[in-house]
């Protein structure tokens, strides 16, 4: 039983998550890491970095054929952006509902995208919409030894005097 507990908790979830060159540009970076931080998901990878085209190419795959796919590549190569990596009980689903509708038009006030951005064309956060395709999204944008296994700590039993 022992065992099966630490297999368990040994494979909690994770996702990525991307504040988009918009939300870099306009210093939203700290507000975005602070919601999940205080929800309660646990970083474990995180880098700025000018996205390559062929990530990015990759990352959107599925919308190549959508019109507005040129103008997605242009927007998510206009400048840094941060990618990261948080982790935690069932953190893909809950991060889409604290991220928002994809169109900020339709995005509740206090969700990410409704309270921080009005077009769909600059909607300032990337997370990933489904747990395989948050593996897939980890894997193409971070080598495996630039993710941390931490464990949270109570700091008050390494107090000394
Ligand atoms: N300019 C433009 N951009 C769009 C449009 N539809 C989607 N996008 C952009 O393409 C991104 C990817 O679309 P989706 O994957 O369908 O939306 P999403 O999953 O909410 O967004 P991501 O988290 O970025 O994947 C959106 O976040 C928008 O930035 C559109 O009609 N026009
Ligand atoms: N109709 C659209 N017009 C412009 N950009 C769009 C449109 N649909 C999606 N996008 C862009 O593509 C990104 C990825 O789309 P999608 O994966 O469907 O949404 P989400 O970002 O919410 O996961 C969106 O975040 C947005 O930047
Ligand atoms: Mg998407």
């Amino acid at each position: 039983m022992k065992c099966l507990f630490i297999v368990i908790a040994g494979v909690s979830e994770r996702t990525l998550i991307a504040v988009k060159p918009d939300g870099v540009q306009r210093r939203l970076v700290g507000q975005i890491v602070q919601r999940f931080e205080q929800r309660g998901f646990k970083l474990v990878g995180m880098k700025l970095l000018q996205a390559r085209e062929d990530i990015l190419s990759q990352h959107y795959h599925d919308l190549h054929k959508k019109p507005f796919y040129p103008n997605l590549l242009r927007y998510m190569s206009s400048g840094p952006v941060v990618a990261m990596v948080w982790e935690g009980h069932n953190v893909v689903r809950t991060s889409r509902l604290m991220v928002g509708n994809t169109n900020p038009a339709e995005a509740y006030p206090g969700t990410i995208r409704g309270d921080y951005s009005v077009h769909i064309s600059r909607n300032v956060i990337h997370a990933s919409d489904s747990v395989e395709g948050a593996q897939r999204e980890i894997h193409l944008w971070f080598d495996r030894r630039e993710l941390v296994d931490w464990d949270c700590c109570d700091h008050s039993s390494s107090y000394q005097v």
